[in-house]
Formats: structure tokens, C-alpha cells, sequence
């Protein structure tokens, strides 16, 4: 089996690269590239692990044949095109904790260097100025921190500002009355978060509601002589209103880590009185870059290796232990998926997916979207599993999934319904041993058949002589036949009624072949299908 390739695009503790290898995959380090490189480059990759610094535009997606999915050594995500790389069918996972300590304590430095102004200070006295008389700090004991954005980042903040002695409020929707009373914060609109603060933090993903959240009105709300630190990302404040507020006198310090374009160059606040900053610093320590980059390793290499998913953004987790008992489901369901797909087209409105027995015990998800790729690649050659569920929601097809704990006749049995705005089809499958699949079940018909190759699907008129006159027809088109499979429809399985055929070829039967089937007496359906 040819091993899985990964592309490490920024910069990386050499963990990530050694992770790589040991669990299977081939790594390429190259950074610096231009989108250009990257582009030309990208599609001999299943994986690629990057930092802030390469931007996964639609463009590097679209040239990105192969691949299966994104890590982001670190938390924001900003510079990843999520919906591209989900309708693309690219995982896109990131590294939610392993950096958030050290980007707490940046943002806690940046605050104490603002209040104490050493940056300036460590400047001129290293110029031999002693400029002892110009600088006069403030504390920060006693003084109120808004927070805006409690979540990992801001939690970790609110603990070592409480640890100061300082009030923290916090601003954040989604902060839980219980979660704030947890953090010992007080959870605020934003207009008195404004109004109360002597230092805000900000940290909160870059998002269309969190853009531009410190706008030029908001940052003239805020208590004179605020001090404002964003060490989470550029475009969340007006950066030439920021800049009025610090000549004018009204903000007394601000500390950024992060700006709206970067590398930021000759950025407008460069030089501007109390403003300190750092390139994007928020996540290098030795510490933090060690866990992010064994992380995203740990949790590509599953997903290349096993199809374990965790910390995923587009797609929901499954655990590496889950990931090889539900291997064979996915594979049967996507058979299934394919097998209604090609008896029923793009006209199917709904979907069922039911379990019982043994399968009944998993995580139902993954087998829904192996059902919905199987069945949609049937009509669109680029479904995978992890597009297909948001293509599914996008037609409108309504989905549904049934567990019955009962185990029926199969100790484990996946059922696939569709419904077409006049026809209702069902399929059924099991799994014997570990991992043979079967069709047991099609058209209210017991069968046990695998699905492999080309086959063709026919109902008739259960008669006599049927079956001879089937025989020589495939025969003089010099079809062979390598297995042959016929059961009655259920309930009444004795006589009389249709019988469903079910035959693997050793050719794929050709329209004139199909023609000559279907002119056959009593041929209801035929239907050429391929796995
Ligand atoms: N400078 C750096 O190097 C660096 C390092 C790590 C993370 N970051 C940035 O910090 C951000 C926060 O990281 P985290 O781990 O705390 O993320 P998180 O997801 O744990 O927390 C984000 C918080 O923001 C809140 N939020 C969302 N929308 C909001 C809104 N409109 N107003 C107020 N709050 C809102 C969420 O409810 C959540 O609690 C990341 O998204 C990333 O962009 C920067
Ligand atoms: O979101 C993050 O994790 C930080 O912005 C860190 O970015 P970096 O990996 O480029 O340092």
C-alpha cells in the first residue's frame, strides 16, 4: 500500500516531520513557498499541515487533487477557506489547546509591558539616554481587564489577571452564567465593557461577526486612557481609528500582536506614541510549538492512516478506536449508497438510514455520509464523505437515521430507504466474520450477494424456462456470467409474483445487450450496475 504524503507548508518544530514518519506517512518540508509553488505543488499531497503563514485560498484547493485534509498547527483558522475545502471534501482540523497557555502569557506580558511602557524604557536607556524622569507607569492591581472573547484563550487570562489582583469583566455571548460564575467573572454587554475597562484583551476568532468588533465608534466608547491588547487577530480592530485614539490622547497605550494584513511591513501605527507590538508572536514558545506540532501530526497521520477524525472543523470527531470497527460499515454503506444511486438517480427526496443488531452500537454519522457519497458519486464523481452531508443538505434531501437496539434475522444489518417523489426503494446489508459485506435484502427480496465489479439487476415474471432464455441471450452477446443470484419477493417467497436477479459479470453488459434483456418475455426492469 502506497503510504499517504504531507506537505508541511510554515514553519515547524521538527515533531511534527518525526510523527509523521513514525506513523506511517512520507513528509515533505517546504516552506517560503509563493501561492504559485504551492500550487503547482499541492496535488501530489493527501495531507497538508500549516501555520498562519500559508493561506488555503480556492485556488490552492481547487488544484489540490488528492487531498484529504488540512491541519492547522495552532488554533485561528482565518486563513483557511473552510466552505472550499468542505465542499471540496477536505477535513480541516486544527489544534484547539496546545498553544493557548503560551498566547495568555503574551497577552498578560503585552498588558504589563503597556502599563510600564519597557519597551520604550528598554530603548532609550539602552541609547544611554537614563531617561528615569519621562516615564511614569501605571499598576494593573485593582484595575478592571475586559475580556472580549472568554473562551480557551480568554479563560486562561481571566485566572492570571485575577492572580494580579485585577477585576475581570468579560464580554462573550456564548459565556454561560454558570461558566462566568466558574472563571469569577462578570459577563457584560459590550457597551459596559466599553464604558468599565482600564485594559481590554481581545480573544475571539476572526469571524463576519467579530470583524472590525473594536470599530472607530466603539473604540470612542471606551474609558479615556484605556489600554487595548489583541494578540487573537487584526481584522478585529479599526487599526487607523486605533491609531487617531493613541495621537489624540484618548487610548494610552495599545499592544498588538496581530494586524489586518501581514507580514505587516509599514503598517500606519508603526511609530505612533504608547504603541507596542510583536510580529505574531502569541504562539512561539518552545512549549507551545512542541504540542501543536506533535498534535496536528498525531491527528493527520490517524486520519491518513486509520480515518480517526479529532478536533475537526467541518466534520464530525471519531475516535482512532471507532475509526476500524466502523471501516467495514463505511465500506457497505457506501456500497449500499451506490446501489440505490443507481437504481434511482438524482430524483431521490429522502434517505433512511437504519441500523440494528451490532451495528446499532456506533456512531451513526459516519455511516450516513458513506450512504450519501456512495449514492451522490453515483451522479458526481467529486462526493466524499465529507462533502456529501452538506451537499445532501444543500438539495434538500431529507435524512433520517433509526437505530433499533433488536437484533433481527443478521446479528447486524444496515437498511437504506429512498424515496423518489412516486417510488419508495430498500436495501439492506450485513457483515459477516469481521468484514465481508452482503446485499441481503433488495426489492422486498431476500439475497445474499456481494457487490464487486459489473453486474446487472433484473425483474420479471417468476416462469418457467426464464432463466434458460436469460442464459442465451448474455451467452450470444459472448457475456459471461461469474455468479448468478434469484429470489422471490417477499412476503408471499413461494410462487407466482416477480423474481429479482441479481448476476456478476464478467463484462460490463452494453446497451444493445441491455436492449436484448429487456425484450426477454416477462423483464419488468434491467439495470446495469458497477462497483
Ligand atoms: N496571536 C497568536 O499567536 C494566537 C495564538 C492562538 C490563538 N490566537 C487567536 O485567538 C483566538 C481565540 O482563541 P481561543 O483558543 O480562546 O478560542 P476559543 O474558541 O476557545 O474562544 C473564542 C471565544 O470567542 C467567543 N466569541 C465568538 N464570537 C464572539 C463575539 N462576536 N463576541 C465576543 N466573543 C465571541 C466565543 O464564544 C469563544 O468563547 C483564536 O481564534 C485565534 O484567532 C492567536
Ligand atoms: O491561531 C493561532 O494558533 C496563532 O495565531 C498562532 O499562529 P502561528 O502558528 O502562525 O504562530
Amino acid at each position: 500500500m502506497t503510504k499517504p504524503k504531507v506537505l508541511i507548508s510554515d514553519k515547524m518544530d521538527p515533531n511534527a516531520a518525526r510523527i509523521f514518519e513514525e506513523r506511517g506517512c512520507d513528509v515533505d518540508v517546504i516552506t517560503g513557498e509563493t501561492p504559485e509553488q504551492l500550487i503547482a505543488r499541492i496535488g501530489e499531497y493527501d495531507g497538508l499541515a500549516i501555520r498562519s503563514s500559508t493561506t488555503v485560498t480556492p485556488e490552492i484547493l481547487a488544484a489540490a487533487t488528492n487531498l484529504k485534509v488540512i491541519g492547522r498547527a495552532g488554533i485561528g483558522v482565518d486563513n483557511v477557506d473552510i466552505a472550499k475545502a468542505s465542499a471540496s471534501g477536505v477535513v480541516v482540523m486544527n489544534t484547539p489547546f496546545g498553544n493557548s497557555i503560551t498566547t495568555a502569557e503574551h497577552a498578560i506580558a503585552m498588558m504589563l509591558a503597556l502599563a510600564r511602557q519597557i519597551p520604550e524604557a528598554n530603548r532609550r536607556t539602552q541609547a544611554g539616554e537614563w531617561p528615569k524622569k519621562d516615564f511614569m507607569g501605571v499598576e494593573v492591581t485593582g484595575k478592571t481587564l475586559g475580556l472580549i472573547g472568554a473562551g480557551n484563550i480568554g479563560a486562561i487570562v481571566a485566572s492570571r489577571a485575577q492572580g494580579l489582583r485585577m477585576k475581570v469583566i468579560a464580554y462573550d455571548p456564548f459565556l454561560t452564567p454558570d461558566r462566568a460564575m466558574e472563571l469569577g467573572v462578570e459577563k457584560v454587554d459590550l457597551g459596559t465593557l466599553l464604558k468599565r475597562a482600564d485594559f481590554i484583551t481581545l480573544h475571539t476568532p476572526l469571524t463576519d461577526e467579530t470583524r472590525n468588533i473594536l470599530s472607530r465608534e466603539r473604540l470612542e466608547q471606551t474609558k479615556p486612557g484605556v489600554r487595548i491588547v489583541n494578540c487573537a487577530r487584526g481584522g478585529l480592530i479599526d487599526e487607523a481609528a486605533l491609531k487617531d485614539g493613541l495621537e489624540n490622547g484618548h487610548i494610552a497605550g495599545a499592544a498588538l500582536d496581530v494586524f489586518a494584513v501581514e507580514p505587516a511591513k509599514d503598517n500606519p501605527l508603526f511609530g505612533t506614541p504608547n504603541f507596542i507590538c510583536t510580529p505574531h508572536l502569541g504562539a512561539s514558545t518552545t512549549e507551545a510549538q512542541v504540542n501543536v506540532a506533535l498534535q496536528v501530526a498525531e491527528q493527520m497521520a490517524d486520519y491518513l492512516v486509520t480515518g480517526g477524525v479529532t478536533n475537526a472543523l467541518n466534520v464530525p470527531s471519531l475516535s482512532a478506536e471507532e475509526a476500524p470497527r466502523l471501516k467495514p460499515y463505511i465500506a457497505l454503506g457506501e456500497k449500499l449508497g451506490s446501489l440505490v444511486g443507481q437504481l434511482e438517480g438524482p430524483e431521490v427526496q429522502s434517505l433512511t438510514v437504519e441500523v440494528s443488531g451490532a451495528a446499532a452500537e456506533l456512531n451513526l454519522k459516519p455511516i450516513t455520509a458513506a450512504v450519501l457519497a456512495g449514492m451522490m458519486r453515483t451522479w458526481s464523481d467529486t462526493i466524499n464523505m465529507v462533502n456529501a452531508p452538506i451537499l445532501a443538505k444543500e438539495r434538500g434531501l431529507d435524512v433520517r437515521e433509526v437505530r433499533h437496539d433488536r437484533e433481527g434475522d443478521y446479528h447486524t444489518l444496515l437498511r437504506v430507504t429512498v424515496k423518489t417523489s412516486d417510488r419508495e426503494r430498500e436495501v439492506a446489508g450485513s457483515l459477516f466474520g469481521d468484514s465481508q459485506m452482503r446485499l441481503v435484502e433488495i426489492a422486498g427480496t431476500r439475497i445474499e450477494t456481494d457487490l464487486e465489479g459489473d453486474m446487472i439487476y433484473i425483474v420479471n415474471e417468476d416462469a418457467p424456462g426464464f432463466i434458460g432464455r436469460l442464459g442465451s441471450t448474455l451467452g450470444a452477446a459472448g457475456v459471461n456470467i461469474g455468479n448468478f443470484h434469484l429470489g422471490r419477493r417477499l412476503p408471499d417467497r413461494n410462487r407466482g409474483g416477480d423474481a429479482v436477479l441479481l448476476l456478476s459479470l464478467d463484462q460490463a453488459p452494453t446497451k444493445e445487450v441491455q436492449d436484448a434483456v429487456c425484450a426477454l418475455e416477462g423483464v419488468k426492469k434491467v439495470r446495469a450496475l458497477s462497483f
